[in-house]
């Protein structure tokens, strides 16, 4: 934080901002409705009837897994945009200095398909789909299973329920994603460092050859620290809206 705060100042912070909130909508939709949609499909019990015939946690899990597994694609060039822009991390620019090479989303995405093609705005897509399809399924089976512990029978969990069991559903599927969260991250930078992986696999292998085991915790704490607070208030506003709509 010191390091970002000296090198660029309050605005470093922000950096990637604005992408992430106009994706953030439509991929929570996405992964909100196919998650929901599936459980219907497989059970056949709308949402209020779950709370009386609760799903099984498989059908939970399947559930999550195609809902994150759909997202991915939906989430790729939004995450890879901010993965570039958050990783740009020259000094603000001062008079005579050289334009820093991705002005802004819109210029960087532009970029991107001019120099990597159009296949370049899906680079790490692979490897977000991994990441995001068993997670999602550990995010959705920690949710129920908290709201169902601290429910009684039949009943709607609490607006604390909901918040509590949100927050650690973020915290455990971002514990489970972080090692999958650097590769991703890696291929998705490899473009523009002219540093080529074979694949995913080859991914994983150089960096735990170069940099041992840990790297793959990289991030874990501030991983974490976010979850909380944004799962509690993404499963908070989940509920909350299918209780006005229904
Ligand atoms: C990759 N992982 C761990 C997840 N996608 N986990 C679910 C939380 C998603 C939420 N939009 C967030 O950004 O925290």
């Amino acid at each position: 934080m010191v390091k970002t705060y000296r090198h660029e100042s309050l605005l470093g912070f922000f950096k990637g901002m604005s992408f992430p909130i106009a994706s953030i909508a439509v991929v929570n939709s996405v992964l909100f409705g196919i998650y929901s949609n599936t459980l219907l499909a497989l059970t056949a019990t709308s949402h209020q009837e779950r709370r009386a015939q609760p799903p099984s946690y498989t059908h939970i899990f399947i559930a999550g897994c195609t809902g994150g597994f759909l997202q991915a694609y939906f989430l790729a060039p939004f995450d890879l945009i901010k993965v570039r822009l958050q990783n740009q991390t020259e000094p603000r620019a001062k008079p005579g200095s050289p334009p820093p090479r991705y002005r802004g989303p819109v210029h960087c995405a532009a970029s991107i398909f001019q120099e990597e093609g159009p296949r370049g705005l899906f680079r790490g897509a692979w490897a977000l789909t991994l990441r995001d399809t068993p997670t999602m399924g550990i995010y959705f089976i920690t949710y129920e299973c908290l709201c169902h512990q601290s429910t009684p029978e039949g009943q709607n969990p609490s607006s604390a329920t909901v918040l509590v069991a949100g927050g650690f559903a973020g915290i455990t599927s971002w514990v489970t994603a972080t090692p999958l969260d650097v590769i991703k991250s890696r291929m998705q930078m490899a473009g523009l460092n002219q540093r080529a992986h074979r694949g995913v696999l080859d991914c994983i292998v150089s960096s735990a050859r170069q940099e041992g085991l840990g790297v793959f915790f990289r991030g874990l704490t501030i991983n974490s620290a976010r979850a909380f607070p944004v799962n509690a208030v993404t499963f908070l506003s989940y509920e909350y809206l299918l209780h006005l709509w229904q």
